[in-house]
């Protein structure tokens, strides 16, 4: 399966992100994000970083590039897209997905071996997990505190939009403990920590902590391109 991960300027994790699809047994695509062209992907990824110096709010102006239309119009045709970290702040601010990112509670910086429940094993990007399993992958972020108006959080957990939830620490002030979230159809998802650096045993999360292999997050990666086979 063909994989697009887009590098904007100041995206940081598009290597990484690349890797992890290569390690899951997909071909990673390398697109620009000045470009309209999505170069025949099946699948998008867009990774984490500083898109643009995080000047205005984060994601804000990575959300207006070019390739940012190829993108909108793939999702709506039913394409998986993965919003990681900066990727998510962009999908919000694309509107692929409800809600939107502000700075961190505490107003810090944070990275840590984040654990999160699985709370939808139903998506594009997670039909590897099964719905209550506990993960744990990176996070390392300013603005990953997820809000959204009353209403809205009420229709993402009423419609199971809610695909992953912090647990243990809640480590932005997050909405509902909320980490990760999709669209309505599933085919999009955003998340704040980081599934791609989590992907080879030794180079992840402390072992000890995540009480597994560290590579929690290469399900993300091989869902989508299992998923593909399949159909
Ligand atoms: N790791 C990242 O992608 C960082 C995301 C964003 N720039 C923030 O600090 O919130």
């Amino acid at each position: 399966m063909r994989i697009g991960v887009v590098t904007f300027p100041g995206s940081l994790d598009d290597r990484d992100a690349q890797r992890a699809v290569r390690l899951a047994g997909g071909e990673p695509v390398a697109l620009w994000h000045g470009s309209h062209d999505l170069d025949g992907v099946e699948a998008i990824i867009l990774p984490g970083g500083f898109s643009y110096g995080d000047y205005l709010r984060a994601g804000a102006i990575a959300s207006l590039s070019p390739i940012m239309s190829e993108v909108v119009d793939a999702a709506g045709r039913g394409m998986p897209v993965l919003g990681i970290c900066n990727g998510f702040q962009m999908l919000a601010e694309a509107r692929l997905i409800p809600g939107a990112h502000t700075r961190n509670a505490h107003q810090q910086f944070i990275r840590r071996d984040q654990r999160l429940r699985v709370e939808n094993a139903d998506t594009a990007w997670t039909t590897g997990f099964v719905e209550g399993q506990e993960i744990t992958i990176p996070l390392k972020n300013a603005d990953g505190r997820f809000v959204a108006d009353d209403e809205t959080i009420k229709r993402l957990e009423g419609e199971g939009q809610v695909a992953f939830r912090y647990i243990g620490v809640n480590p932005n002030g997050s909405m509902d403990d909320i980490a990760g979230v999709s669209n309505k159809e599933g085919n999009v998802v955003g998340l704040m920590p980081h599934p791609e650096h989590a992907t080879e045993a030794g180079f992840g999360p402390d072992t000890a902590l995540a009480m597994s292999s560290g590579t929690d997050g290469l399900t993300f990666f091989t869902s989508v391109i299992e998923k593909a086979l399949i159909k």
